[in-house]
């Protein structure tokens, strides 16, 4: 377990005391794109057309309003999905309790290279000689009780507090999962009326999902044009519900022309991206969104992903029903690892990893990935 000492010798930073940001966390090309704000009032004065789609979940053309959202933008903000703002507030309290936590007793739940779980940079840093301003944390709800051990050994009432409140937020969101799953299949013409069309792999998808929480912290920045939050991504599963505090930091990218557009604060509506293996289920319809979290100068910013993707072992694939009649697949089947490698990959080289999965790449298959990288 790390010590004291460990905490001195690992490349641990201390966003508090930085009075400036240092090479090692500056970005270069962070403004190479105009950003535009995303938020209704700003888009409609602005008559750009960059207001970020919002779909209530109740509403009798919700499944349409997803589809458009899913395929111009790959994100969307979601509302009316019913999951009490008292309890987003008290995990929105619970977290940020966690990340003040000290930094020796955050670094005894550090993640070990190659471990999905665990404290630190965010998974995807390994692939940049760069640092991130931010600090995160990625557990499976599912085994929160004795993954948090690591972080809380003594098992106090902040151990128990935190699990108690994750595990009603993890209870809400699955549901409210499979209520996105079912609108995303709708959306896509597989489910009319009560019916799934269709073989099993459909419900499939909905019975298998599993979810990941990851949590991030973004400290406050002396420098803020000098760093950046979370480098731009799309993310690899099927779908995130973000939860993000009330300091705005999300940028979506759009092109044509190219810009960023940030997605404004709603109180209580939850951020959704499409992510890549969505977007071969359904073989490109719906996109996966590039976004990123730039910081802020004044205001730490919390934020909360919620991912959901398939079991590691199970190969996904364009859905027959997404493949227009008489076209090929667009892409190869992946598992979620072998995605995750192919994209590790694409990091190194500059590539695209969707481009790499595509059909037309498939002709030459490139099977020096590792997959446990
Ligand atoms: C389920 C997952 C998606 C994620 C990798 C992970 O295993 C857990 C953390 C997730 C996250 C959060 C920050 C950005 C991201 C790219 C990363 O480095 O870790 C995503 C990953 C992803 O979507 O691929
Ligand atoms: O902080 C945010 O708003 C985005 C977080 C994110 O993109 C992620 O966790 O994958
Ligand atoms: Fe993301």
């Amino acid at each position: 377990m790390p010590t004291a000492s460990h905490l001195k010798n690992s490349l641990y930073f201390d966003f508090r005391a930085a009075r400036r940001v240092p090479e090692t966390h500056a970005w270069p090309g962070l403004h190479e794109h105009p950003v535009v704000d995303g938020g209704e009032a700003a888009a409609a004065a602005a008559g750009t057309g960059d207001a970020v789609p919002v779909v209530d979940v109740r509403a009798p053309d919700a499944a349409a309003r997803v589809a458009r959202a899913a395929e111009q933008w790959g994100a969307f903000l979601v509302t009316g999905h019913g999951v009490p703002a008292s309890l987003l507030a008290r995990v929105e309290e619970r977290i940020a309790r966690m990340f003040a936590l000290p930094a020796a007793e955050k670094m005894r739940a550090v993640r070990a290279p190659g471990e999905a779980c665990g404290y630190g940079s965010p998974p995807i840093s390994s692939s940049f000689s760069k640092r991130m301003w931010s600090e995160g944390y990625t557990f499976s709800p599912v085994s929160l009780r004795s993954d948090l051990r690591r972080l809380w050994p003594k098992a106090g009432d902040d151990y128990r507090l935190f699990c108690d409140v994750m595990e009603e937020f993890h209870k809400e969101m699955r549901q409210l999962a499979d209520k996105l799953l079912e609108l995303f299949l709708r959306a896509l013409g597989l489910i009319t009326g009560e019916q799934i069309a269709g073989v099993q792999a459909e419900r499939k998808i909905g019975e298998t999902m599993t979810a990941t929480m990851h949590l991030n912290w973004y400290p406050r920045c002396p420098d803020p044009q000098r760093a950046l939050g979370l480098i731009a991504h799309t993310d690899s599963g099927f779908f995130t519900f973000v939860l993000q505090n009330l300091v705005p930091g999300l940028q979506l990218f759009r092109r044509g022309p190219d810009r960023w557009v940030a997605v404004p604060a709603v109180p209580g509506a939850f951020v959704v991206n499409v992510g890549d293996l969505f977007h071969i289920l359904t073989n490109g319809r719906f996109h996966s969104v590039y976004h990123r979290a730039v910081v802020n100068r004044d205001l730490d910013r919390i934020s909360l992903g919620y991912f959901l993707g398939p079991p590691p072992h199970v190969k996904v694939a364009p859905l027959p029903e997404a493949v227009p009649r008489g076209r090929s697949p667009a892409y190869r089947a992946v598992t979620w690892p072998e995605y995750m490698a192919v994209r590790k990959k694409a990091f190194t080289t500059g590539g695209s990893a969707l481009k790499m999965i595509s059909a037309a790449a498939a002709a030459e298959p490139d099977d020096d990935v590792d997959v446990h990288a």
